[in-house]
């Protein structure tokens, strides 16, 4: 759903959204990979940790988010990020997070084709019996959802509201008959501290991910004007929406298959089609099974427009590209055909994306706006909103960036403790 800000609330380019509007802004664009992988990256510490990480990273990932607010405020809201950053941090700053939030879309978009691809072959096999290759519905998926991006917001605005709508039924639907049939057993297995803790570290950079969300401000403060009190409820109440989502979707998943099933999913890649398998093996409902694979071909769908969208929108406007239909073709290519060859050349690098995403993500969501908003600070500029918490929580956000920096280091060199391996 990541998109919902750029693109798809038609309620947004007609008039100012109010607060409940901009949260679900802000849960819209909060939502997407990041949860298909929760689960499973989730499954070596499982449950009862995972419900803690899911709050201390929320909260510090929100904290980014306003303290970007913060600076954001100091401005007039017409500002873009870009050139908050350029203001604040100088012409370095400015080219560091405009790469950081690059290089995150292009990962992205890769991952939700690979993601797309995983589902669109696991629903064919089921429904078909046909055997799709990999690396052909990558292809497949990229071209069919492209078209979309290339006829620009304009044509998706209704699809993607419909889309949405399915979404939000899908996910009641099987998240009803997935919680009826979650086990406090399963939940709570008694596992000893020492076999679940030591795959915390390296679940850390998917959990931030999925929070992500920070980039979406500026258009925010945009389309609300100076509102620090509507603005600032937005943010929460978003963000907080999104809490609830990713706990129901863990005590549903987690809830249902054993901690002993992930090992053969994490094999296998850990893409979400793999995941609605080792669902299926474990007994869960036909019915359920196609609502849950509906609801992530929505999801992927929805979100691959937005970011892609997003993308497109930052290469024509950095490289000048005109806005007719030659222009957008080459923008469009220049959008979609690395993620896409990418993809068909490695289709289940799903999971390893999402946490490259992570390294990026910690420059524009966490490192960039504390330090945006101290200079503001040491500047004396007041927007009218000013984060609480003073130095020791702009120390803590960076620590947290920090320490999401060593874990996917550390994940990436292979010295964290795999689950499964
Ligand atoms: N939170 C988004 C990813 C994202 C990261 C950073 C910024 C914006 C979006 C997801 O889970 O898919």
């Amino acid at each position: 759903m990541t998109e919902t800000l750029t693109t798809a609330n038609p309620t947004f380019s007609r008039r100012k959204p109010g607060v409940l509007g901009g949260a679900l802004i802000v849960a819209g664009s909060t939502v997407g990979a990041g949860m298909f992988s929760l689960p499973v990256v989730t499954s070596g510490m499982w449950f009862g940790w995972s419900l803690l990480l899911l709050l201390g990273v929320w909260f510090c990932m929100y904290s980014g988010g306003m303290y970007l607010l913060e600076t954001n405020l100091c401005y007039r809201p017409s500002d873009s990020f870009d050139t908050l950053a350029g203001d604040t941090l100088g012409r370095t700053g400015r080219i560091l997070n405009g790469l950081s939030v690059a290089f995150v879309l292009y990962i992205l978009t890769y991952a939700y084709v690979s993601g797309g691809s995983s589902v669109v072959s696991h629903s064919l096999g089921m429904l078909t019996g046909i055997e799709l290759n990999a690396s052909f519905s990558a292809l497949l998926f990229a071209t069919v959802l492209g078209v979309f991006v290339v006829a620009g917001a304009g044509a998706v605005d209704r699809i993607t509201t419909i889309m949405l709508g399915g979404m939000a039924l899908t996910f009641l639907g099987f998240c009803h008959g997935l919680l009826s049939s979650a086990d406090s057993q399963t939940l709570f297995p008694g596992l000893p501290m020492t076999e679940t803790m030591p795959y915390i570290a390296g679940a850390i950079p998917f959990l931030m991910v999925s929070f992500g969300f920070q980039n979406c401000i500026p258009s925010l403060v945009k389309y609300f004007g100076k509102e620090p009190v509507a603005l600032r409820r937005a943010a929460i109440i978003g963000t907080l929406i999104t809490l609830m989502f990713y706990l129901v979707w863990q005590v549903s998943v987690l809830g249902n298959l054993e901690r002993d099933a992930f090992p053969a999913v994490l094999a296998a890649g850990g893409n979400i089609g793999h995941l609605i398998g080792a669902l299926e093996q474990s007994g869960v409902s036909l019915g359920l099974s196609l609502l849950l694979q509906l609801f992530s071909h929505l999801a992927v769908a929805t979100s691959f427009i937005g970011v892609a969208l997003g993308l497109f929108d930052y290469i024509a406007d950095l490289f000048g590209f005109a806005n007719d239909l030659r222009g957008r073709l080459i923008t469009g290519l220049m959008t979609l055909a690395p993620p896409t060859v990418l993809a068909i050349v490695a289709p289940n690098g799903f999971l390893a994306a999402i946490g490259y995403a992570g390294i990026c993500a910690t420059v524009f969501a966490l490192i960039v706006p504390v330090l945006m908003a101290a200079v503001c600070r040491s500047r004396g500029m007041n927007g009218g909103y000013r984060v609480p918490g003073g130095t020791p929580r702009m120390v803590l956000v960076l620590l947290f960036a920090l320490v999401v920096l060593v874990c996917q280091l550390m994940n990436m060199a292979g010295w964290l403790p795999a689950f499964g391996s």
